[in-house]
């Protein structure tokens, strides 16, 4: 892998409700390299953002990390939980990034100035840039503007923009582009992927669509009941799955191509994380379960684990399949 601009290890995350303790997040371990993209897909519910918000050290209330570790650039490794220098963050709702009461150009102009140390004089032109640079048309007049009264696209471009203005090594994106028509969705993916080549970003990049996915990643890790059950190459991972929670997802993905595009769903659901029981937690949806699915086993990293290394028809790391 290139230089390694992220790398989380063992990240546990458990959330109380009533009195009750649940581990939503179990044993994540994942590394990004400079100018990769790690691609996050996982029903709803699977963890994929309380894993960016524990990475970035920005959990909601509630959900506490209870274990793990993060290392940005090769440095030493630190507990999670905290923000790490140089890892920026585009959320789901680009309302909460941006100031209500601040007009978008002089929020931006004010980030770029207090990271780029530089005057408020020199500071505009570049806050300009950044408008433009994720295709906001007429920076100079949107940037008068306040956050809502911009449409739901040049708000997440703005949120966009504000992530970039602090010039991270590492951004995590949650659903950035689920609400851009497709057009405005491949643009902004040609500019992170752009953004990658000339400044060597590292991407988190979660989504519900795998044919996104397909398009931005590199490394895919598959996600289920707030664990990574399979992580590789894109390509063979959505190419040729091996776990059978991932031969389930691809197959739910219409078939594009077929005159009637139909989608297959995922019989049942995902088991609630209060209720976890031990071993493989995709078994009761599992079509070829069998006998000892459901004995504990542990994985390298110590977390209990029936799902990655010792599933009985998978074994799934990163790097060449054989
Ligand atoms: N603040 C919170 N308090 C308690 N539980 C939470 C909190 N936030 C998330 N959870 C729980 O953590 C688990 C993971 O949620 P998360 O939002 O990370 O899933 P997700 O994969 O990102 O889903 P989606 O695709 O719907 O955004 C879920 O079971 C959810 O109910």
């Amino acid at each position: 892998m290139a230089t390694e601009v992220l790398k989380v290890e063992g990240l546990r995350v458990d959330v109380q409700s009533r009195g009750r303790s649940a581990s939503v997040l179990d044993g994540l371990s994942f590394a990004v390299g400079a100018r990769q993209c790690v691609g996050v897909v996982g029903e709803s519910g699977s963890g994929k953002s309380i894993a960016l918000r524990a990475v970035m050290g920005s959990l909601p209330a509630g959900a506490e990390v209870r274990a793990g570790t993060v290392a940005v650039h090769g440095g030493a490794r630190q507990p999670a939980g905290e923000h790490p220098p140089g890892v920026a963050m585009v959320f789901q709702d680009s309302f909460a990034a941006l100031d209500p009461t601040m007009r978008i150009g002089t929020y931006l102009a004010e980030t770029v100035r207090r990271h780029r140390r530089i005057s408020r004089r020199a500071a505009w032109p570049a806050m300009l840039e950044l408008l433009g640079a994720v295709g906001i048309p007429d920076p100079a007049h949107r940037a008068r503007a306040y956050p809502h009264e911009l449409s739901g696209g040049l708000r997440q471009r703005t949120a966009i923009a504000l992530a970039l203005a602090t010039d991270p090594e590492v951004l995590l994106c949650d659903e950035p582009t689920t609400a851009l028509d497709v057009t405005l969705q491949a643009k902004i993916l040609m500019l992170l992927r752009r953004k990658q080549q000339e400044s060597g970003l590292g991407l988190v990049f979660v989504s519900h669509d795998i044919a996104v996915i397909r398009q931005i990643a590199d490394v895919v890790a598959v996600m289920y009941a707030g664990r990574i059950v399979e992580i590789g190459p894109s390509a063979d991972v959505i190419g040729s799955p091996r776990h059978p929670y991932t031969r389930a997802l691809v197959a739910a993905v219409p078939d594009l191509d077929h005159p009637e595009p139909r989608f297959a769903s995922i019989a049942g659901a995902p088991p609630d994380p209060f209720e976890y029981a031990p071993g493989c937690r995709f078994m009761s949806r599992c079509s070829v379960a069998g006998d000892g699915c459901s004995t504990p086993t542990r994985g390298l990293d110590g977390t209990e684990s029936k799902h990655r290394s010792d599933c009985v028809h998978d074994t799934i790391t990163l790097g060449p399949r054989r």
